[in-house]
């Protein structure tokens, strides 16, 4: 851990959780001055009232499981959110220090980044960078009654903008899951979790029920928390947490970006025998109409390349949502699988995904694979068909999404329903 980091991860733990080796608190009193005075990560309480004009309504950006979130100016410019840990919430105060403590571990441009803390008496906040288009599923599932303004936002989110949030998303996941010093698993990747810059670039927030997670072990068995609709079968019904639990949960907020709707309140059912997003998806993946998945605000205006990426998004999406978290694919793969397929692209990799079963939903058991079906997007081949290449593809055991060397391209918290049960 470099030295910086090391020295603030250990000045939230000393504040957050209290130094046992310096009861008096004199000793902590200084580690702090010199933390502060070193790393400018200790933010003095006046600094946020005055930055947040003594925490005014007019400054809130809105209200999450810890409490109030405040914009802020700071005096030398940076525009800051202040997240206000309500009080007395013994719950609120255990994720509140997770995700300082997971945060300030990790740097990535796809990972919303936290400045410091302060801690004020009672009050406990942490200072991120402020980022301005708000989350995603304000945009993404905002309807008519919630104002011309965010609908015309919504507008702007055309296909090439949702693409480039998947890929943001895939490339955080990814940082999160290998390159983070330790792995880390997210365990509640949701729209609401995806904060969007100005440029459109997508920043995993919220890090209240993160796990670091031992490098020597496939998965452990933990207490169950996340959000109705992205939690993964094995993980609502037996608390087995891997890394392919948000892989889950990656496969339907892709799902929800392709069809600019929630999976979990899957209303106005254009079938009315499907219960869900991911139900919905299957049905049409099965047909060969993936494509018709695509939200109507954007499908007017959907190129055939556009198209081509829309029915191998919602492949991916079946593959990252598999029942069976062995057929998932890693976050390496899905990066890679979607790093291949550009509207722009004119040379000569053909892109090889795994045909899916059936996706995964809490409550039915899985089967395994017993087939080694692929289906290869080449360029101009919207429908991408299904063809059995059992044999080109050894690695059956595992959902791939795999490059051959052939010639053409191509290819809620709905109001939060946090979940918290011991299996
Ligand atoms: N860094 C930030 N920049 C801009 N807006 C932010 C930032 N962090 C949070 N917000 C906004 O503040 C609001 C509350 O966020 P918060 O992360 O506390 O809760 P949430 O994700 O909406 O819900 P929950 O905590 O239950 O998952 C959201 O509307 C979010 O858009």
């Amino acid at each position: 851990m470099a030295t910086r980091s090391k020295k603030f991860f250990s000045g939230i733990v000393k504040r957050f959780f209290g130094d046992r080796r310096h009861k008096d608190g004199k000793k902590e009193k200084d580690d702090l001055a010199a933390i502060a005075a070193t790393e400018q990560r200790v933010f003095r309480y006046e600094t946020l009232v005055a930055a947040t004009s003594n925490f005014s309504p007019k400054h809130k950006l809105g209200e999450g499981g810890f409490g109030p979130v405040y914009k802020g100016r700071l005096e030398d410019g940076r525009e800051v959110a202040v997240k206000r840990l309500g009080r007395g919430s013994q719950q609120g105060a255990r994720e509140f220090e997770n995700e300082a403590l997971l945060l300030s571990r990790v740097q990535h441009k796809n990972v919303v980044n936290l400045y410091g803390y302060c801690a004020h008496g009672d009050d406990k906040l942490l200072v991120y960078e402020y980022v301005p288009n708000e989350s995603l599923d304000k945009l993404l599932f905002s309807r008519g009654e919630e104002g011309v303004d965010r609908r015309k936002r919504k507008a702007e989110l055309d296909w090439a903008r949702r693409y480039k949030v998947i890929l943001g998303v895939a490339r955080g996941l990814l940082y999160l899951h290998e390159s983070a010093q330790t792995t880390i698993i997210h365990r509640d990747i949701k729209a609401s979790n995806i904060l969007l810059d100005g440029r459109w670039t997508p920043k995993i927030a919220d890090f209240g029920m993160a796990r670091l997670f031992p490098e020597d072990q496939t998965h452990v068995n933990t207490r169950v928390a996340g959000t109705n609709g992205y939690m993964a079968p094995e993980y609502v019904m037996h608390g087995v947490l891997s890394v392919k639990a948000d892989v889950f949960s990656f496969g339907v907020l892709l799902l929800e970006l392709v069809a600019g709707r929630k999976n979990s309140t899957f209303a106005s059912l254009p079938d009315a025998d499907v219960g869900s997003l991911l139900e919905w998806a299957w049905k049409l993946y099965k047909k060969g109409q993936s494509v018709e998945l695509l939200d109507p605000a954007l499908s007017p205006a959907i190129s055939v390349a556009e198209a081509e990426q829309v029915a191998m998004c919602v492949q991916l999406a079946l593959l990252c949502t598999q029942a069976d978290p062995k057929q998932r694919p890693d976050m390496n793969r899905v990066f890679v699988a979607l790093s291949k397929i550009t509207t722009t692209m004119t040379t000569t990799t053909t892109l090889v995904l795994e045909e899916p079963m059936a996706p995964g939903l809490p409550g039915r058991r899985y089967r395994r694979r017993s087939h080694g079906l692929t289906t290869t997007y080449t360029r101009g081949s919207t429908a991408a068909a299904p063809t059995n290449t059992a044999g080109e593809s050894s690695s059956a055991s595992s959902a791939t999404a795999s490059t051959t060397s052939t010639t053409t391209t191509s290819a809620a918290r709905s109001s939060t329903t946090r979940v918290a049960s011991h299996p």
